[in-house]
């Protein structure tokens, strides 16, 4: 039900999931009703903006300030990201010309980890807002890449003087979002940890999933990345009679080294926790599906070659894993109208064997990488994690449900639907023979692109 006077007056929002896609530029309107820009999440209809932080990775400050509506424009903005050194000072100097826009630095004092986590914390005169999504600030992410979000509920305040563990709900989601703050150990974020107490945020019905740099023994082990999905799994899913006949679905936009074989990581621990359905885990027999874009599918996307700028997976990495393609799957997404519209989306689901069901959904910034979902080390007894990510699970309990239902034809989209709209075509598509995985940094000359343009990355 809508929680209020502002998600009535938006058109059609699907208010059981609360997960939506960003409209994308050039799609016949049907595909695009229930999607949103990043201006419809700013706009004055979702709530009265007094102040927002922006956590991500890649930012255009001059192109952010401009998709919030005037009236909202110089409102204090607070940048949360992992810049360093050259990098640090060119962001700062894109706020030259915007003194309300504030910055802060997340530690990375671990090697080759990134701060890819992309949420908006937004408070408003009413109450409060959280939107955890994949999308960097810059246009090229939000006009024809195929991208997600989890928007929550308007929190509102609670009375004065509620108790610590006021406004908490069944999915312990605001202990969980300040634990995540706190992780930072940064001044800036402090008052913005107090702003959330003093909001009432029960109406949320995903579990939070996060990533944190460091080096975790013991009960911390299962706080972040995969081993926190683990435990999520195991506590709150039940087993399903035939689960190992129950495929794994992987869908990502990057990919880390797997080590030489299957067994180093992907088969091993991150499979381990994928198989989770309450008690019962590894199912080594369990199908295990990857999608990421094959070349041609890059090829003969709206944007062409370039979509591949933002699909990073490298020769080096390539050629040390090559028998992880044999995984693959296309990008096909005819279901949402997506399928030329490269992913940026990262999203992770346990389907029925055939499709029509999901036991779990996960949509979060974590890569098919071990820095962002955590490898085990020292006999297993310690898990390194190596960036910061963010992610919510659907979890159909949350729900009152024993699985979610695939929703069919999510667009337009309806708001009181059970489904699950699930943003590409089940069952994925296997690559062919003559199907390549998109590398980045190789060149492309035997064959156009969309806009006729050949790939030679210098
Ligand atoms: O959204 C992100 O968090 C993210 C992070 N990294 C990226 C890289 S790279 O840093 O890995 O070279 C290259 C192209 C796109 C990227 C991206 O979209």
């Amino acid at each position: 039900e809508p929680d209020d006077f502002f998600e009535t007056s938006f058109p059609c929002l699907n208010d059981t999931y609360r997960f939506y896609l960003n409209k994308v530029t050039g799609l016949d309107r049907k595909y695009n009703t229930g999607a949103l820009h990043i201006k419809d999440i700013l706009s004055p209809l979702f709530g009265t903006l007094k102040e927002s932080v922006q956590f991500n990775y890649c930012f255009d400050i001059a192109w952010m300030v401009n998709q919030f509506p005037p009236e909202f424009r110089d409102l204090p903005v607070l940048i949360v990201h992992g810049d360093k050194r050259e990098a640090k000072a060119r962001l700062l100097k894109q706020a030259q010309p915007f003194p309300h826009v504030r910055f802060c630095q997340a530690k990375l004092d671990i090697a080759f980890g990134t701060h890819h986590t992309k949420m908006m914390l937004l408070w408003y005169e009413e109450g409060f807002r959280v939107v955890i999504l994949t999308s960097n600030l810059i246009r090229a992410d939000w006009y024809q890449k195929t991208q997600g979000m989890w928007m929550s509920p308007l929190f509102p305040r609670l009375p004065k003087g509620s108790g610590a563990s006021a406004g908490e709900s069944p999915t312990f989601f605001k202990r969980d979002l300040l634990e995540y703050l706190a992780s930072y150990r940064v001044p800036e974020l402090e008052e913005w940890i107090q702003r959330i107490k003093e909001h009432d945020l029960s109406e949320t019905r995903v579990y939070l999933v996060g990533s944190t740099p460091g080096r975790y023994v013991g009960e911390n082990m299962e706080r972040w990345g995969h081993l926190r999905l683990r435990k999520l799994l195991h506590d709150h899913a039940e087993p399903i009679p035939g689960e190992e006949r129950w495929p794994v679905i992987g869908q990502f936009s990057s990919i880390g080294s797997m080590g030489l074989d299957k067994t180093k990581w992907l088969a091993g621990e991150f499979q381990r926790t994928l198989t989770t359905l309450g008690k019962s885990s590894l199912r080594s027999d369990t199908p295990v599906h990857l999608v990421f874009p094959s070349v041609d599918d890059v090829r003969t996307s709206l944007e062409g070659y370039p979509a591949g700028g933002s699909l990073p997976y490298s020769l080096q990495t390539a050629q040390k894993q090559l028998w992880l393609h044999s995984y693959f799957h296309r990008w096909k997404a005819n279901t949402t109208g997506r399928s030329h519209a490269m992913p940026h989306i990262k999203t992770y689901m346990r389907a029925s064997p055939d499709f029509t069901e999901l036991a779990w959904f996960v949509v979060t910034s974590s890569n098919l990488s071990k820095a962002a979902w955590g490898a085990l080390e020292k006999n297993n007894t310690q898990v390194m994690v190596r960036s910061y990510e963010l992610g919510v699970l659907y979890l159909p309990a949350a729900f009152g449900m024993k699985t979610f239902p695939v929703l069919k034809d999510p667009f337009p989209v309806s708001s009181s639907s059970t489904g699950f709209p699930v943003p590409f075509d089940l069952p994925p598509v296997c690559y062919s023979p003559k199907d390549q995985p998109w590398i980045w940094n190789i060149p492309y000359n035997q064959a156009p692109d969309t806009h006729g343009n050949i790939w030679v990355p210098s």
